[in-house]
Formats: structure tokens, C-alpha cells, sequence
């Protein structure tokens, strides 16, 4: 269970607070309007952000180092190296100096497999198709094993058919792994898509998670002005 007690996140003259608990394996969009804080949540639970108040998982109080965190997270931008394969790409999120065990090998293999990237595994960034990028970065963030997976607008830069197809991945892979995710999005169809639950974050406050169609179908007034 990941729990945010009493956080106030400040941020120059921005502040946020959450006091909110997410359930183990629950899939939860982030939605609100631009520079409400959503990244900025993400990033007070990766370790990034400085807050005051305190984040629990499974009841213990997070480590103050974001590596030691139970977290991985996707940003939109994907962040892979122009000079190194996709093997290589995924391989960093095992071990930064890329000297990998065979058993080592044998999981970036299968990670690259578990997203539709088999044969591919040679090929630097600028030989992949956006959609194949995004597989990579996710093949990335997910080989790190952490039962926390945080996505932040992944997939916003891919066409609809794309997006809905790596949503649909990410779906899976959390299911098979009981992982929890927390995915920012701008797009309501993606929360409705994939998530059960929503955490909207507006005018300074990151609400507890709310069932999806229920707040879709009924926004509260700070939804419905971002919703238009
Ligand atoms: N390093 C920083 N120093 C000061 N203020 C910051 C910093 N980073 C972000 N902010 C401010 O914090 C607020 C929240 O930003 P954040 O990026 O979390 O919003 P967001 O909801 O993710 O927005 P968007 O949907 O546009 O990505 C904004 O007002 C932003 O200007």
C-alpha cells in the first residue's frame, strides 16, 4: 500500500497537498489541469522532490535515495541513449555499467520479448519507429522489477491506434505482475481505458483516488472546467 500522510509538496512559490492511500495492484490515472502538480507528484514519490509529511510503503517510510525507492518511472521524452541499442538501452535498468551476467542477458532478452521487440535488440533508436522507442523505454522501466511503476505521459507523443495498443501492454504487464501504477495522462480516455481509479490533482490538491467513471461521469467543478 503506498500511502501519502499529511504531504505538502512546495516547489518556489507552488504547493501541493496529498493525503491520500493507494491500494496494492490498483491502477490509478493521474489527470488535472497543466502545472496543476501531477509530475510533481510523481516526482515527491520517486524521491525527487523534497515534501514534508510522510510517504509510507507497506507501512514503511520511503528511503530518502530514489534508487533505494520500490519505484520505477517513465517520463514522456522516453529518455533513451541515441548511442546505444535497445539491448543496451534496457540493459541500464539493470546495471548502469552494462556488464551484465548471462542470467542478466537472458532478462533484458525477455524483457525485449515481453514487448514485441524480438530481433530487434541491435538496433540504436534512430532504426526503431516511435511506437518501437516507447517499447523499448517501457521494456526499460519495467525489467527494473519495482512494485511501483510510475508513468508520466508515456505515451503522449504516439498516434491513437499506438497509444492504445502499448496502454493495453502496460495493462497486461502490471496484471502479471502485481505491480501498482500511478500514469499521469492528459487524455480521460486513457484513465478510462486501463485505470480503475483516478486521483485528480487541482487547485493545490492531489485528491484521494476516486473510481474512474464515477468521477468521469460526474466532475466535481475543478474537473469539469479542465474538462471544458
Ligand atoms: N523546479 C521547480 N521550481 C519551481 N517551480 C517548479 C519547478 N518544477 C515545477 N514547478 C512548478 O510547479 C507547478 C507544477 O508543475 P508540474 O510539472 O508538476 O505540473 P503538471 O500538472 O505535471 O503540468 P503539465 O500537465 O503541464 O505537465 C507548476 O506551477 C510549475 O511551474
Amino acid at each position: 500500500m503506498l500511502r501519502l500522510e499529511n504531504v505538502t509538496i512546495t516547489q518556489g512559490k507552488f504547493r501541493l497537498s496529498a493525503d491520500l492511500t493507494v491500494a496494492d495492484g490498483a491502477r490509478i490515472a493521474v489527470i488535472g489541469p497543466s502545472g496543476a502538480g501531477k509530475s510533481t507528484l510523481l516526482g515527491a514519490i520517486a524521491g525527487f522532490v523534497p515534501v514534508t509529511g510522510q510517504i509510507t510503503w507497506s507501512g514503511q517510510a520511503m528511503a530518502q535515495d530514489p534508487g533505494a525507492r520500490p519505484v520505477t518511472i517513465l517520463f514522456q521524452d522516453n529518455n533513451l541513449f541515441p548511442h546505444l541499442t535497445a539491448f543496451d538501452n534496457v540493459a541500464l535498468g539493470l546495471k548502469p555499467s552494462l556488464r551484465l551476467r548471462s542470467a542478466e542477458r537472458k532478462a533484458v532478452q525477455d524483457a525485449l520479448t515481453r514487448v514485441g521487440l524480438t530481433g530487434l535488440d541491435a538496433r540504436r533508436p534512430a532504426e526503431l519507429s516511435g511506437g518501437q522507442q516507447s517499447r523499448v523505454a517501457l521494456a526499460r522501466t519495467l525489467i527494473r522489477a519495482r512494485p511501483l511503476v510510475l508513468l508520466d505521459e508515456p505515451f503522449a507523443a504516439l498516434g491513437p491506434a499506438l497509444k492504445a495498443e502499448m496502454l493495453a501492454l502496460v495493462a497486461e504487464i502490471v496484471a502479471e505482475t502485481g505491480a501498482t501504477l500511478l500514469m499521469v495522462s492528459h487524455d480521460v480516455a486513457d484513465a478510462r481505458a486501463i485505470c480503475d481509479e483516478t486521483v485528480l490533482v487541482a487547485d493545490g490538491v492531489a485528491h484521494a483516488p476516486r473510481p474512474t467513471a464515477q468521477l468521469l461521469d460526474n466532475p466535481p467543478p475543478e474537473l469539469r472546467a479542465y474538462l471544458g
